[in-house]
């Protein structure tokens, strides 16, 4: 009889022991999987910030720009704040890259970027849009004051200087979203207006209004 409940005691001693050593695996093993998990999520952030952002600048890539730009078209309605966009492009960029270099060209659009951002709201979006040419969305802001802020920048931007030598001006397009309409159709519309900025001599600022005044004079 006392040998059966010694056995008993051994066999349960080695039963804890057991428990315990397999406790400590899944403990173990739960750790490692939630790190891994960590690590996953890291590097999906990781990704979906690169898929989002202009790697020279840091701010919003063409995509993120046109993302933002199509729902925030697509939730408005005719009672909404007004929206409006600015297509803004570096003067003769061609020949700054030229005369100073590539790396110097490079620099400017960093500059440029960061001076936009530093002076625009952070509900506004500023995405690189292609080689030298940025997009600005700027949500509950109506034309008159979008030109304003535009206009703002175009001097602001004038500080900066390449090597010392020359000075960087810009010109802008300004449009304001219309009740039903695509973004296609808004950026059409501020490109125009950037186009005609380029066409009377740069360093300028059109509104589609300007635009509209000066095509029907
Ligand atoms: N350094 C640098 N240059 C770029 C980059 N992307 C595009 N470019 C250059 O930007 C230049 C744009 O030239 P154009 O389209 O002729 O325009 P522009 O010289 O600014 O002339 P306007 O727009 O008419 O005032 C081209 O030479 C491109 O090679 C970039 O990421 N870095």
């Amino acid at each position: 009889m006392s040998i059966n409940i010694r056995r008993r005691a051994i066999a349960e001693q080695r039963w804890q022991h057991l428990r315990s050593e397999l406790e400590q695996k899944v403990d173990e093993r739960t750790s490692e999987l939630a790190e891994r998990n960590r690590q996953l999520s890291q590097l999906s952030e990781n990704l979906k910030s690169q898929v989002n952002t202009d790697p020279l600048t840091g701010i919003a890539n063409r995509r993120l720009g046109m993302k933002r730009l199509n729902r925030l078209c697509e939730q408005r309605h005719p009672t909404s704040t007004p929206l409006t966009i600015a297509i803004l492009d570096i003067d003769f960029f061609k020949k700054i890259n030229d005369e100073f270099g590539h790396a110097a060209g490079d620099l400017v659009l960093v500059e440029v970027a960061s001076l936009l951002s530093l002076h625009l709201r952070p509900t506004d979006t500023i995405a690189r849009w292609g080689g030298e040419e940025f997009l600005l969305i700027l949500p509950d802001t109506g034309l008159n004051d979008s030109r304003n802020i535009c206009d703002r920048l175009r001097t602001l931007v004038k500080q900066i200087q390449v090597q010392d030598h020359r000075h960087v001006t810009i010109s802008i397009g300004v449009a304001c979203h219309q009740s039903g309409e695509s973004d296609g159709g808004l950026l059409e519309r501020a490109d125009r207006c950037l186009y005609q900025a380029k066409r009377l001599g740069r360093d300028l600022v059109i509104t589609e209004q300007q635009l509209t005044s000066n095509t029907t004079e």
